[in-house]
């Protein structure tokens, strides 16, 4: 059977402006702040695997979170991709790409979304089927000047830029002709995580929710 690369991915992208990207350290949280993020208008959302408890938090919102489009992030081997995989996430971000990564994708159906920064890990990328990628870290990799640049030899790839991105910035991503969407972590802050203020991150997920170019 032909692979489809990326199945899905560039309509679930293009739902919002913001894909939130967490990193939830207790279970307990994870579908108070899914529902936060999801009523707030950011329904797309990327759950890091760098916690101990990712993998049970991704369960967790997948099973209870109305109109959540979940998928896993700092997918780093062809392991978590598998889990991933079979716990029925919609996508896998991944910071890079390596080849064990990439050949693993190749015999699963979640949409990969892997990361490229220089022209010749974005060219790679295309090689393999990749037209969506991840620009990480984009603001110290050269933010909005940097991307805009690869624009003009690469116009057939777009890019969710994450990493270091305020809403103030944000806004000059998505002016972008190459940016589909943008990734952070500034609506559902660690403070507010720790005090369960899930109307504070609500409200700053709408305020995301309404970002525009
Ligand atoms: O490593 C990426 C972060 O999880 C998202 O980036 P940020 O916290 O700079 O928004
Ligand atoms: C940076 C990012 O998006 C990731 O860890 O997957």
């Amino acid at each position: 059977m032909t692979k489809t690369y990326q199945k899905g991915l560039a309509e679930a992208l293009a739902l919002a402006p913001v894909v939130p990207v967490m990193v939830i350290e207790k279970v307990e949280d994870a579908v108070p702040l899914a529902r936060a993020l999801v009523n707030g208008g950011l329904p797309v959302l990327e759950i890091t695997l760098r916690t101990e408890k990712a993998m049970d938090c991704i369960r967790a919102i997948i099973a209870e979170v109305e109109g959540a489009i979940v998928g896993s992030g700092t997918v780093l081997t062809p392991e978590q991709l598998r889990d991933c995989d079979r716990l029925g996430c919609k996508f896998a971000v991944s910071p890079g790409s390596t080849g064990r990564l990439l050949g693993a994708a190749e015999d699963y159906d979640i949409a990969l979304l892997p990361g490229g920064v220089t022209a010749s890990e974005c060219m790679a990328l295309l090689e393999w089927g990749y037209a969506i990628q991840k620009f990480f870290p984009a603001e110290p990799a050269g933010g909005t000047a940097y991307l805009s640049s690869l624009a003009s030899p690469l116009p057939q790839i777009r890019f969710c830029p994450t990493g270091g991105i305020t809403p103030e910035k944000a806004v000059s991503y998505l002016k972008l002709s190459n940016v589909i969407t943008v990734g952070g972590s500034w609506m559902a802050p660690k403070k507010l995580v720790e005090a369960k203020d899930w109307a504070g991150i609500e409200k700053l997920a709408a305020e995301a929710a309404q970002l525009k170019p």
